[in-house]
C-alpha cells in the first residue's frame, strides 16, 4: 500500500525549496534541517550521474553519510521496485532523485512506497514534477498519474540548470504555459460536472502562466537569471497541484493530448514540448486566444508544430482522437472526443500540421 492513502485532503508541501546558483552544495545544510544525514539513497539518471549524481554522491560521503547511488533508465514500474528493493537492502533512510522528470518520479514514487523522506534535485527546468506530490509512472503499457508524498526539499542548482541543453528549459515553459487550458478545463469540468474547485490553486496556477506569457523574451539560453524565472514557476505550478490535491491546476487536455501521443507516435517529444503544442490546439477549441500562446512559445523558442516536435502529422492526428480516452474520469474540451474533421481543422487551423 501507497502511504498516501487517508491523506487525500492533506496539503503537502515541500518545507525546504532553495534555489540559486551552486546551492547543490547546500544539500548537507538542508539534510541537516530535515534531521537526515547517514542513509541517503540516490536515484539518477544515466546522463545526469555524471553532473549532479556524483557530485551529491561526494557532498554526502565527505559528510560521512555512506549514501548509495543506483541509475534509473525509465520511469516504470519495475525501476520503483528494484530502487525499493536495493534502498530496503541498504537501509536507507531517506532518497534523492538527483537529474531529470524521470529519475525524480522513480525517486519519489519508491519513498513514498517505502514511507522514506524525499529531496528533489533537478538538473533540468523540464517539467511541474520538480515539487509536485505526483509521480507519472509506466507501468503495464499505460502511464498512470500517482499521488505520492510530496518532497521534503527542492535543491535547484540553476549554475547546474543554466548548462542542460536549451531545449530542456524551453520544454519546462510549454509545462507552465499548459496550466492555462488546465484551468479553462477545470473551469468546465465544475461547471458542467460540479467537479470540486479550488479558487487558489486555480489562480495561483493561471498566474504563474501568465508571468511567462508577459515576457517571453526574458528566457534565454544559458542565463542563469531565465533558469531561475522557470523554476520559480515551476515550483509554484507544483505547489498549485499540491493544493488541489490533484495535477487539475496543471493538467488538462493539453496533457492528455500529450500522453496520447506518447502511447501512439514511435518517437515521442519532450513532455513540456508536447504539452506546449497541445495547449495551442487547446485553446483554439475553447475559443480563446491560441496565437498568443504560439507566439510566446515561438519567442521562448520551443517546438510549435509536428515537425518542430520530430513528430510525423499523422501521429497528432492520431492523438487527438484518442485523447479523450486517456483519463476518462477528467471533462475537458474534448468532451467524448473529437471527430476526424474537427481534428484535422483544429491541427491545421494552428497550423500545428501543414
Ligand atoms: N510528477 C509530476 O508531477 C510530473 C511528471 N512529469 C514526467 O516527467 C517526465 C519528463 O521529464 P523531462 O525532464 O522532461 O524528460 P526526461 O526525464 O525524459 O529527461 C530528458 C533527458 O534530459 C537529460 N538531462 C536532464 N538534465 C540534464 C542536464 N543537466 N544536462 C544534460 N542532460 C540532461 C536526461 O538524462 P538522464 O538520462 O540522466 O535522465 C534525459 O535523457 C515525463 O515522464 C513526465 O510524465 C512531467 C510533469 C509533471
Ligand atoms: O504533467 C503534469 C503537470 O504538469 C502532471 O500531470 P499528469 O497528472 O497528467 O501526469
Ligand atoms: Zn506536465
Amino acid at each position: 500500500m501507497i502511504p498516501t492513502q487517508g491523506k487525500k485532503k492533506w496539503m503537502q508541501l515541500p518545507r525546504d525549496v532553495v534555489v540559486g546558483p551552486d546551492v547543490i552544495y547546500d544539500l548537507k545544510d538542508v539534510c541537516n534541517d530535515l534531521k537526515l544525514n547517514e542513509g541517503a539513497f540516490i536515484v539518477t539518471g544515466h546522463n545526469t550521474k555524471r553532473i549532479a549524481g556524483d557530485v551529491v554522491h561526494d557532498i554526502l560521503n565527505d559528510c560521512g553519510y555512506d549514501p548509495s547511488i543506483a541509475s534509473s533508465k525509465e520511469a516504470s514500474m519495475t525501476e520503483v521496485n528494484k530502487i525499493v528493493e536495493l534502498a530496503t537492502e541498504a537501509n536507507s533512510r531517506y532518497l534523492i532523485g538527483v537529474g531529470s522528470g524521470k529519475s525524480i518520479d522513480v525517486a519519489k514514487l519508491a519513498a513514498t512506497k517505502l514511507d522514506l523522506p524525499f529531496i528533489s534535485v533537478p538538473t533540468a527546468a523540464s517539467h511541474d514534477g520538480i515539487v509536485s506530490s505526483r509521480a507519472s509512472i509506466h507501468d503495464k503499457g499505460k502511464k498512470a498519474s500517482i499521488e505520492v508524498n510530496a518532497p521534503m526539499a527542492v535543491v535547484a542548482d540553476t549554475s547546474i540548470i543554466a548548462k542542460a541543453p536549451y531545449r530542456l528549459l524551453a520544454a519546462g515553459c510549454g509545462d507552465i504555459i499548459s496550466n492555462y487550458t488546465a484551468v479553462l478545463d477545470w473551469e468546465m469540468a465544475h461547471r458542467l460536472r460540479n467537479e470540486p474547485f479550488s479558487e487558489y490553486a486555480a489562480t495561483l496556477s493561471r498566474m504563474t502562466a501568465q508571468i511567462l506569457m508577459d515576457s517571453p523574451e526574458d528566457i534565454k539560453p544559458e542565463l542563469e537569471s531565465s533558469v531561475r524565472i522557470v523554476v520559480k514557476a515551476l515550483v509554484s505550478s507544483g505547489v498549485a497541484m499540491s493544493i488541489a490535491g490533484s495535477s487539475r491546476p496543471a493538467s488538462g487536455s493539453e496533457h492528455m493530448f500529450s500522453h496520447a501521443l506518447d502511447r501512439v507516435a514511435p518517437n515521442s517529444a519532450l513532455h513540456g514540448e508536447q504539452c506546449g503544442v497541445g495547449t495551442i490546439m487547446m485553446m483554439y477549441l475553447h475559443g480563446g486566444d491560441w496565437k498568443k500562446i504560439k507566439e510566446c512559445l515561438e519567442i521562448i523558442g520551443a517546438p510549435t508544430t509536428a515537425s518542430e516536435l520530430g513528430i510525423e502529422d499523422r501521429y497528432i492526428l492520431e492523438a487527438l482522437l484518442v485523447a479523450h480516452e486517456i483519463r476518462p474520469e477528467r471533462y475537458t474540451i474534448l468532451g467524448t472526443g473529437l471527430t476526424p474533421e474537427a481534428a484535422e481543422k483544429v491541427a491545421r487551423l494552428t497550423k500545428v500540421i501543414s
